[in-house]
């Protein structure tokens, strides 16, 4: 037996030795060969509804479990963190203890990840253009590990030791995190309760009630894979335990895939460093500069700024519009455009009415949507659609490259299409004020 394998079979007799019960006709399975580390298998047929395991709460990994609180002295002090620092400290601390009751559970954890987070200039390279460049947070990761994280380490020395509890270790659990933690939804809700007996101060409950859950690692629910298309099991947040069920018929044979949301490409190598090949959930971001850039080139900056805070208000300017598979431009672009076309007097009437224009796709729109569409394809990516796919077809591997490509693919894929819907959908031809008569008119007035 391969140590990998071992590891697999030690984890699952800690699981059912410690309450968990798993069912017979499913097993760890090796999925390195399909860049996928671990999975679940089905090793004979499972009915929609069957139990597949249930996991007790004792064995969750979280700030209120590990038995970092149970040490003199630091217990309040990191679980008053912001955050994920008190879960990312209670794995730094777990992690590397020799006799932690979690180490089974560490054993089959990876140690490296294929995240953007951890790439190289190189491979980072591969992205530009894309909408993963200025999400990937490293910098602000470093940030809170100089804030929250290294003061604690170094205060409390005969707990931590600064040479393994270090920034390396921080960013293997914060991307353990990402990639692997649930939000425990009934946790909270005894935390909450707890805290609540403890402190009773206004100030506190309202941060609670803006958290989602209490974040736990939950050990074997996060054995599952994802694919887009192919959830088979969830996982339910019983009173007492943790509970995955089949929620489709599986066969033998078949991978169990849990989902871990309905996430573009993008996104799925950001959190977790996979991309689905085809990925419905794909998207492509217009961001508000570029809308502004085409829409006013030319126009005085008052202007323009009222006529963005005035949209901002309005909740129609965000950061950024988003487009997605069925390739139709939003209806709050349209009106975006149509607000910052507006001549001065066309916007004080807006203003004063605080009336938006209606999603009319005009002439004049149409031309700056298609000059939007047409900037983000060309301008931002180094390489043509047709480049990349000729790229991809060489590469066999799961490398950080070849997952780029498909992001860049997936992108440019939205765009062009996007693009050509755009150019055959009908114009409407407004009958009496068009913007540009109302322009027009609004010149006269003013001579
Ligand atoms: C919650 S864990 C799942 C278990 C994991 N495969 C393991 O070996 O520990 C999430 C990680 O699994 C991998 N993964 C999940 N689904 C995948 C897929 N469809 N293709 C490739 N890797 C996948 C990614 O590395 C991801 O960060």
């Amino acid at each position: 037996m391969s140590n990998f394998e071992e590891q697999g079979k030690v984890f699952c007799q800690w699981l059912e030795s410690n309450g968990a019960t798993l069912n017979k006709d499913i097993a760890i399975k090796d999925y390195r060969s399909e860049g996928a580390g671990r999975g679940v298998v089905a090793t004979n047929d499972i009915k929609e509804g069957d139990l597949l395991f249930s996991l007790p709460r004792n064995i969750l990994l979280s700030q209120l479990t590990t038995s970092l609180k149970d040490l003199d002295g630091i217990g309040k002090e990191y679980l008053e963190l912001p955050g994920w620092s008190p879960l990312i400290l209670s794995l730094m601390y777990e992690s590397q203890k020799q006799d932690s009751f979690w180490k089974p559970y560490f054993d089959v954890l990876p140690r490296n990840f294929s995240t953007p987070m951890f790439w190289d200039q190189q491979d980072l390279k591969e992205l530009d253009g894309t909408d993963i460049v200025s999400k990937i947070g490293k910098e602000d990761a470093e940030a809170t590990y100089e804030r929250d994280i290294k003061p604690i380490v170094e205060k409390y020395s005969d707990i931590f030791d600064k040479n393994v509890h270090n920034l390396d270790l921080y960013h293997l659990c914060g991307s353990l995190i990402m990639s692997y933690s649930f939000n425990d939804e009934l946790q909270k809700a005894e935390k909450e309760q707890k805290e609540e007996e403890a402190e009773d101060s206004e100030e506190e409950e309202e941060e609670e009630e803006e958290e989602q859950g209490l974040i736990s690692m939950v050990p074997m629910a996060d054995l599952l894979n994802h694919k887009t298309g192919y959830n088979n099991a969830r996982l339910f947040h019983e009173q007492d335990s943790l509970q995955m069920k089949a929620i489709k018929n599986i066969a033998k044979g078949e991978q169990i895939y849990n989902t871990y949301g309905d996430l573009c490409n993008a996104d799925l190598l950001r959190k977790y460093g996979f991309v689905d090949d085809i990925n419905e959930f794909d998207i492509v971001e217009l961001d508000g500069p570029l809308v502004v850039e085409c829409s006013c080139p030319e126009a005085d900056e008052e202007l323009v700024e009222k006529k963005i805070d005035f949209l901002m208000e309005e909740g129609v300017l965000d950061e950024c519009f988003v487009i997605d598979t069925e390739y139709e431009i939003p209806q709050e672009l349209i009106i975006a455009v149509h607000v910052l076309l507006a001549t001065s007097d066309e916007f004080e009437k807006m203003e004063e009415k605080q009336k938006l224009p209606k999603p009319k796709l005009t002439q004049e729109v149409k031309n700056v949507i298609e000059n939007i569409l047409k900037k983000r394809l060309e301008q931002r990516y180094e390489t043509s659609l047709e480049e990349d796919e000729a790229e991809l077809a060489k590469l066999k591997d799961f490398s950080n490259k070849r997952n780029a490509l498909i992001v860049r693919i997936g992108e440019k894929k939205i765009l062009k299409k996007t693009l050509e819907k755009l150019q055959s959908t009908p114009i409407v031809v407004e009958k009496r004020s068009s913007t540009a008569i109302n322009r027009n008119a609004a010149k006269k007035q003013k001579k």
